[in-house]
């Protein structure tokens, strides 16, 4: 799918939220952040798929329901783990069965259907319209490259990978924005003078939109919703910081240690996106910011989430102005159970047409 296509899939979704969600509760408490998972799961599978679901319609963000009851049935894993031969009794009698349930639902429902009308109308010498077309097109050439379950997998994967994360991000953008107002302030006013009331922000205007994106870096240097990367093994002997690490060590990094160390950003705890922008407003970037994590193994959507933060905001600021429910602040804390992404804690926000 090509970025043009994929700008307004994501467009369409902004759009949606604003028109169907946000215009119908302007000047109420609203917790958009249901509707904000439902719109990114919305994208991820119009990326999969070209399938567009309405902003209200949560086929999609059911995907991501047997990973976020994960918590329910972690024990089931858990003595699995501990005892791997428990594996081979039946599944309704070491857990698995209900396992197997949840996870099937949306692959059963939603998944596999679309892989079998691709399989039906794909065009394997064409143009792909969608993530399903690349596979399907990529397995023509060499059928022994994947099976059909690798490919629903991968599938999975972008969810788990690419839904919470920008979610989150989103949530905690918004918990910065109305805390400090001369930040939001400063944020409309760039909107307002590079892509004006008339026409939706785009892609385009990003370059010439400094604040904007200083923003954002500030937003996921303190928001560290991915505090370590995903586990690596070292390949062959390394020398690092004056250790030694050995070939096939277990190496997790810790994104956050180096987002919140001082050396490389001052007073680390305030929020503060000047920071990176110099003397003349333009982007300062910082190599020490590294949400996505670095090297051959980083984040492999970064490019597909900094458009998705990049709309979501500006689409949403360029009409509303944003605060939270009077008598309310957020004190930045977090979900303690969520063990791999930081998300902040729930929070009402009250949305106002500018
Ligand atoms: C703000 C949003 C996001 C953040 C902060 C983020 C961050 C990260 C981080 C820190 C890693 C681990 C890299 C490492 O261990 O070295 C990662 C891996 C990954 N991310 Fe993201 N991510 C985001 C959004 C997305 C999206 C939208 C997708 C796709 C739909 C995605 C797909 C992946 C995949 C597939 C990997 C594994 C890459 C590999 O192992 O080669 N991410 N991400």
């Amino acid at each position: 799918m090509g970025g043009a296509k994929l700008e307004s899939v994501i467009q369409d979704q902004v759009q949606e939220l604003l028109e169907q969600v946000v215009a119908p509760n302007e000047g109420k408490p609203l917790c958009i952040d249901h509707n904000l998972r439902i719109a990114i799961a919305n994208v991820i599978w119009g990326m999969v798929s070209s399938q567009k679901f309405a902003v209200t319609d949560t086929r999609a963000l059911e995907v991501m329901r047997p990973f976020d009851e994960m918590s329910q049935f972690i024990w089931v894993f858990i003595i699995l783990t501990i005892c791997p031969a428990l594996a081979r009794l039946p599944s309704w009698l070491n857990g698995l069965k209900k396992v197997y349930k949840i996870f099937n639902a949306p692959i059963d429902t939603l998944i596999q259907p679309a892989i079998d009308s691709h399989e039906e109308t794909v065009d394997l010498r064409g143009e792909p319209r969608d993530y399903i077309d690349c596979m399907l097109q990529e397995r023509s050439r060499n059928p022994q490259l994947f099976t059909n379950r690798h490919m629903i997998r991968s599938i999975l994967d972008l969810f788990v990978a690419g839904h919470d994360t920008t979610s989150v991000t989103l949530g905690w953008a918004f918990i910065y924005l109305c805390k400090d107002l001369e930040v939001q302030r400063k944020l409309r006013e760039e909107i307002t003078n590079i892509v004006g009331k008339e026409r939706s922000p785009a892609l385009s205007d990003r370059p010439r939109m400094p604040y904007t994106e200083a923003f954002i870096m500030e937003t996921q240097r303190m928001a560290n919703i991915a505090p370590t990367g995903l586990e690596h093994v070292t390949r062959e002997e390394i020398q690092l910081g004056g250790y030694t690490i050995p070939r096939g060590a277990q190496i997790i990094s810790l994104l956050m240690a180096v987002h919140m160390d001082e050396k490389h950003f001052p007073e680390p705890e305030a929020f503060r996106p000047e920071r990176f922008l110099d003397d003349q407003g333009r982007v300062k970037p910082n190599r020490a910011l590294i949400p996505f994590s670095v090297g051959k193994r980083s984040c492999l959507g970064e490019a597909l989430a900094r458009a998705e933060l990049f709309l979501f905001l500006t689409g949403l600021l360029q009409r509303y102005s944003l605060r939270f429910v009077d008598g309310f602040d957020h004190d930045l804390s977090c979900i303690q159970t969520k063990a791999i992404v930081r998300e902040p804690t729930s929070y009402e926000v009250v949305l106002e047409r500018s």
